[in-house]
């Protein structure tokens, strides 16, 4: 979608939510992925295809325009909390109609809605820390209008006792921060290609998420397999390495087996390639 910038706070939005979209969609393309949609199929997934990934990621460019326009240079608080959850659930609804009902994105849309309004909070200029640490902070605030609904996800997290998307971003991403991003610079700083760093950013994430997606669908058992098929990928050599994706065509068949897709793990990769791509270096 083309859109149309008047100031300078609707050129940074515009690009933040270009970026947010090339990333759902960077995520989605990526292959292997073990359980996922992938450029090869549907995964685990009996009602999710590339090209709907696709439709879906396109469909919430003007969510995140509205997101970081209306977050452009405010603080955190209550209201902004309030109006940053009504656009996130408006972003579900044109998912939802752009998918025929379908739940492609409802976890990408709350980690990398938060970190497009956290972004543009900070006027666009802003060091990852910068970034999550405000993610963070909105994420802890309260939303007096959320529904009340008892998720899957938060089914999971009870049943389990695990944390969940929401703690995810109320601890500031820390599997942004502390996994997929450090991995992610560590595998191109070691000569891998963008789509084998991408594969390992993926693989450190899944090495410790209690993702909820597995967990919903495979129980604890899927949630250990995916766990230590993740690290036997990174202790291979990682996806440049023959032994790595060998290890990672393991776990594939084992998630497939499980009926498991990662989809919290996916989604934090999305939001490790958005900090990637908008983040200023650390000084
Ligand atoms: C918090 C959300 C994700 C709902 O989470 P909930 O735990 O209730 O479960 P639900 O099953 O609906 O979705 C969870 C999704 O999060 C992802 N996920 C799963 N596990 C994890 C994890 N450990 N960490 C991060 N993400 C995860 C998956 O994609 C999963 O499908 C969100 O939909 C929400 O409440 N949105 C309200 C609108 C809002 O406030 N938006 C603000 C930002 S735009
Ligand atoms: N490449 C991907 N493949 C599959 N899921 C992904 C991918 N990228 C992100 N996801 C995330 O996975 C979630 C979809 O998971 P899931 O299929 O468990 O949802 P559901 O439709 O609620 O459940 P189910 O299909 O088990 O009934 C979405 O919230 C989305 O954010």
């Amino acid at each position: 979608m083309k859109l149309q910038p008047q100031s300078s706070a609707d050129a940074v939005a515009q690009r933040l939510a270009q970026t947010a979209t090339r990333c759902l969609i960077d995520e989605a393309r990526l292959s292997p992925k073990p359980g996922l949609v992938d450029s090869r199929g549907n995964g685990a997934h009996s009602d999710l295809s590339l090209s709907l990934m696709e439709r879906s990621a396109h469909s919430l460019t003007p969510t995140f325009f509205a997101l970081a326009q209306q977050c452009w240079r405010r603080p955190a608080d209550v209201a902004l909390r309030q109006l940053i959850g009504r656009l996130g659930r408006e972003g579900e609804q044109s998912m939802m109609a752009a998918t025929n009902g379908v739940n492609t994105h409802r976890g990408a849309i709350w980690a990398l809605g938060l970190m497009v309004s956290s972004c543009a909070m900070l006027s666009g200029h802003a060091t990852a820390s910068a970034i999550s640490e405000q993610a963070a902070r909105l994420a802890q605030l309260p939303d007096p209008a959320a529904p009340t609904v008892f998720s899957k996800g938060l089914r999971a997290s009870h049943r389990y006792r695990v944390p969940g998307a929401r703690e995810e971003a109320a601890q500031g991403f820390p599997h942004v921060m502390k996994r997929g991003l450090p991995a992610l610079l560590h595998s191109r700083a070691q000569g891998a290609s963008e789509q084998h760093a991408m594969l390992d950013a993926l693989m450190s994430i899944m090495t410790t998420l209690s993702d909820t997606c597995v967990l919903s669908r495979a129980g604890m058992v899927g949630l250990e397999a995916m766990q230590q098929g993740a690290g036997a990928v990174l202790k291979a050599g990682g996806c440049a390495s023959h032994a790595g994706r060998q290890q990672l065509a393991e776990l594939d068949q084992t998630m497939l087996g499980l009926n498991a897709s990662p989809g919290g793990a996916a989604d934090l990769l999305a939001a490790t390639l958005f900090i990637d791509r908008v983040a200023l270096p650390a000084s």
